[in-house]
């Protein structure tokens, strides 16, 4: 399903997404500050300052279910399209978990058309983020594997609380399954090449301390002063006129970006043969158990 037919089929009658509201926050925020809420996600905005916190809650993992890439997706185009917004900072309602990446129940013992619809979903998130003329900064307040990497990755710098539980990488190959080109590519452009054959063979996880040596988030804070600290660095990136930022951050990833934009249905249909083997449902329903056994 394209993404208008998921925002359809998210407003009818009965979705918590219906009636989302705009208004004036009921606490926090500057003077004139705006809080928007849909069912998934929530958005501060402060149109003095030019930007909004979007901040995700999907309990109990923040997980990247099709819902959840759709309402995301409806709300970073909503901010595209509001002029007072020229920043974004993406980060957890609340701490502990930034995202746990890509729902692992929408890749498993469903069927192909599935698979390639929420693949697309996926696409078009990262599309959206990576290419996205705001300035945009992650305020990693949690845990981050997998897609909630990839997530923070799209963003133009990344600040992470100093908390050894929380570690951030791209660990696909631990679950057996293996980080995709654009994946990849995106990792690539923020620690370089040696860097992330590394950390992607190993499916490695970095601790506060080796994500920060290893440049894959610019600064560690103290838990308490994550977002804060996110918004103090927006103000410096939003002090460069938009243009010549925008044009710069054009220039720096378009050859990316345009890797995947030629190869995208080819793209989602080695993800749907690929997520379909059996050997590969094998291993995906084991380390969801394994999740799952951890809690019963
Ligand atoms: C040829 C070309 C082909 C190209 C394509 C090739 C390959 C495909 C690439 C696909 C890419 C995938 C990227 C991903 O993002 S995969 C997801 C990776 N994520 C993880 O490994 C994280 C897994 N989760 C955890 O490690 C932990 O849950 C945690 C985030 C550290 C939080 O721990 P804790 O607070 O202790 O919470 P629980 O573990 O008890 O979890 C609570 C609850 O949530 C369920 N859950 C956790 N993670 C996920 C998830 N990612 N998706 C769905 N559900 C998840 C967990 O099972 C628990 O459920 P129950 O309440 O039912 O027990």
């Amino acid at each position: 399903m394209a993404l208008v037919a998921r925002v359809r089929a998210l407003l009818l009658p009965g979705s918590r997404l219906r009636g989302a509201t705009l208004g004036r926050a009921a606490n926090g925020g500057g003077a004139g500050a705006r809080r928007a809420l849909s069912h998934r996600v929530l958005v501060e905005a402060d149109p003095a300052a030019g930007v909004a916190v979007v901040k995700f809650r999907n309990p109990p993992v923040n997980s990247l279910s099709l819902e959840m890439l759709t309402e995301l997706g409806i709300c970073l185009e909503k901010l595209e399209n509001d002029k007072t917004v020229r920043g974004i900072v993406l980060t957890a309602d609340r701490p502990g978990i930034f995202s746990a990446g890509l729902d692992l129940t929408e890749m498993c013992g469903r069927n192909p058309a599935h698979y390639a619809e929420f693949w697309k979903a996926v696409q078009e998130l990262w599309l959206r983020l990576y290419q996205s003329n705001m300035a945009l900064g992650a305020a990693i307040n949690g845990t981050c594997p997998a897609g909630g990497c990839l997530l923070s990755l799209t963003c133009d710098y990344r600040i992470l609380a100093d908390n050894p539980k929380y570690t951030i990488g791209l660990n696909e190959t631990q679950l057996g399954i293996f980080a995709p080109f654009w994946f990849k590519d995106t990792m690539v452009n923020t620690i370089g090449h040696r860097a992330t054959e590394r950390a992607l063979q190993l499916g490695l996880l970095f601790t506060p301390a080796e994500a920060l040596q290893v440049g894959l988030v610019d600064q560690v804070v103290p838990e308490d002063q994550v977002q804060s600290t996110a918004l103090s660095v927006m103000s410096q990136w939003l002090a460069i006129p938009d243009h010549a930022r925008q044009l710069t951050k054009t220039m720096m990833r378009k050859a990316t970006v345009d890797q995947l934009l030629k190869h995208r249905e080819a793209d989602i249909q080695n993800f749907v043969s690929f997520i379909s083997r059996d050997s590969i449902q094998k291993v995906l329903q084991v380390y969801l158990q394994k999740l799952r056994k951890k809690n019963h």
